[in-house]
């Protein structure tokens, strides 16, 4: 029987999201403690624990049918590898960072400049659309000590909150791109194996919007309920049903999670009152 191969990142921040959204998509991996390789007790799935860097060239042999990575990994590495879903964790963006003493005029300050970075592809194109050249020190890890041991004048890596610049007195200069983790494909994929992938996409998506709504319950007087029931916006229309105290409704509606907090004080305005928010395992509209 036909299987789908997964990358997944053998450890790091990818790691462990990407193993429980597989988990909240109902497929359970058996695994062995240090296992480069585990199968799926109940879908059919293969996951392969691989190194970030090296996922896009084992998608583009055909080794891996699909994989979770980061996006900035694919513009880096896979540029023409395809996106089939993006997965709203690790969010990140790579910039370009330079020591916060030096005040910082625009993009021309790059020319002629060494920056230490593991993103040298992402750099050189960012660069060379601006008609800048730099002198690229392509480096594994810990890129922002470069500037403070005389290694480089600037760096380009990853910032997510920050404090990694701050804590090496660096200041961003140039957002180059934003990032999250996304569910990429082989060109080399077979029929089968694509079929699988319909379907653990399918699953994903209902997880995934799962995720980003909340089920809300309140009770309201029988003469707002129109005014509350348009605040809501709803999978379809909101339930309606009746209180057992006379002139009260209960309204049940599905919203994004993000919604909620700018209706609330709407909602209590017009009188809807023991407000529940609740979260939802799976969605499938
Ligand atoms: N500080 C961060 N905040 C949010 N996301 C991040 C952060 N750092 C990295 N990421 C995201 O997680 C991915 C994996 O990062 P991680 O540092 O675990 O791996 P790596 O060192 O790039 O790769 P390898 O698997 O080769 O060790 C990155 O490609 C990026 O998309
Ligand atoms: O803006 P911040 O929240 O500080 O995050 C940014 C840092 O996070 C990542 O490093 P990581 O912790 O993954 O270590 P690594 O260099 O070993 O990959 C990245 O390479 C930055 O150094
Ligand atoms: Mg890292």
């Amino acid at each position: 029987m036909t299987k789908i191969r997964i990358a997944v990142q053998k450890s790091g921040r990818l790691n462990q999201e990407s193993l429980s959204l597989l988990k909240n998509a109902g497929v359970s991996i058996e695994n062995g403690k240090d296992q480069l390789k585990a199968s799926a007790r109940n879908f059919p799935l293969e996951v392969f624990y691989l190194r970030n860097g090296d996922i896009p060239q084992y998608l583009r042999d055909g080794v891996v049918d699909i994989a979770i990575l980061g996006e900035n990994t694919l513009i880096e590495k896979g540029q023409e590898l395809k996106i089939v879903e993006r997965l709203g964790f690790s969010k990140c963006k790579v910039s370009l960072a330079i020591p916060k003493r030096i005040k910082y005029k625009g993009i021309q300050d790059f020319q002629g400049k060494k920056i230490a970075t593991s993103y040298p592809n992402t750099v050189k194109n960012y660069l060379a659309e601006k008609g800048i050249e730099a002198d690229l020190h392509i480096i594994n890890g810990s890129v922002e000590i470069a500037p403070n041991i005389g290694l480089a004048d600037a760096i380009c890596d990853i910032v997510s909150s920050g404090s990694t610049l701050f804590k090496n007195n660096l200041k961003e200069v140039e957002v180059m791109l934003s990032s999250e983790a996304v569910m990429t494909v082989s060109p080399k994929i077979t029929e089968e194996a694509q079929q699988i992938l319909d379907k653990l996409q399918f699953r994903i998506q209902s997880v995934l919007k799962g995720q980003r709504s909340k089920y809300v319950l309140l009770n309201a007087p029988n003469e707002k309920l129109d005014q509350i029931i348009s605040l809501l916006p709803g999978m379809k229309s909101p339930t309606v049903l009746p209180l057992a105290e006379e002139g009260w409704s209960s309204v049940h509606s599905v919203m994004d999670k993000n919604t909620f907090w700018d209706v609330i004080d709407e909602l209590k305005l017009a009188g809807a009152e023991g407000i529940l928010v609740c979260p939802i395992e799976k969605m499938v509209l």
